[in-house]
């Protein structure tokens, strides 16, 4: 049965890895109570500090392969190889439930994905980094991938970028303060 997009609104983040989507979007969430974020499912080990429940539903990848078989996912994509996230339904319903715009952070096949699914309730936000170089030294500095890693998610990044004309909104994230401001303008008309 396909998904009733018609609960409520959402804000979509979406850009290559290391362009900056997670950190404006934790700003945005400090700074717009109308918010909540969907905590996404995958298939790989919680890194450093990150907790089951509040950054990711760390599943592994046969309970993720459960959930697919179960219908349960909205969007779901291999990210990388063998690394498995998706967009629960329960989690929609979870936040519409309790009157607040949900807010992702994807990648960009799916933030495209579920600008599809839910039409005009959605805002789908590509954060641009403003030079090739400046994304290639954000992923080193935050020293959070491996060597092999990073050369992949650059490698993916090639494509993620000639799809940035596809969304609502592209954010240009130079300054980091400059573009939390301007992403926090253009949610809170979109929310409004
Ligand atoms: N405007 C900016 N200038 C300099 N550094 C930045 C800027 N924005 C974010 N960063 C830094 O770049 C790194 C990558 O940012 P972040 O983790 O938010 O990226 P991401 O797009 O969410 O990546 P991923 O998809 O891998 O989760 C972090 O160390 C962050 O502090
Ligand atoms: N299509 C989806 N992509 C997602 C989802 N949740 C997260 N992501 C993206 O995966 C990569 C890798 O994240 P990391 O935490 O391992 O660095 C990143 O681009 C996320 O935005 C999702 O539900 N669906």
């Amino acid at each position: 049965m396909a998904f009733d997009s018609s609960g409520g609104k959402c804000v979509i983040f979406s850009a290559p890895s290391g362009a900056g989507k997670t950190t404006i979007v934790q700003y945005l969430l400090g700074k717009l109570p109308e918010l909540a974020f969907s905590i996404s499912a995958c298939s790989r080990d919680p890194r450093g500090e990150e907790e089951h429940g509040k950054h990711y539903y760390f599943l592994g990848i046969e309970g993720f392969k459960q959930k697919i078989d179960l219908g349960e996912f909205i969007e779901w994509e291999e990210v990388y190889t063998n690394n498995f996230y998706g967009t629960l339904a329960s989690e929609l319903e979870r936040i519409w439930g309790a009157g607040k715009t949900v807010i992702f952070d994807v990648d960009v096949v799916g933030g495209l994905n579920l600008k599809k699914i839910m039409g005009d309730n959605a805002l789908a936000i590509f954060v641009q980094p403003p030079s090739f170089e400046a994304l290639e030294d954000r992923l080193r500095f935050r020293s959070t991938e491996t060597e092999e890693k990073i050369t992949m998610r650059l490698a993916k990044a090639q494509i993620e970028l000639a799809r940035a004309p596809e969304f609502d909104y592209i954010l240009l994230n130079d300054d980091l303060q400059r573009a939390c401001k301007e992403a926090e303008a253009v949610v809170r008309t979109f929310i409004s």
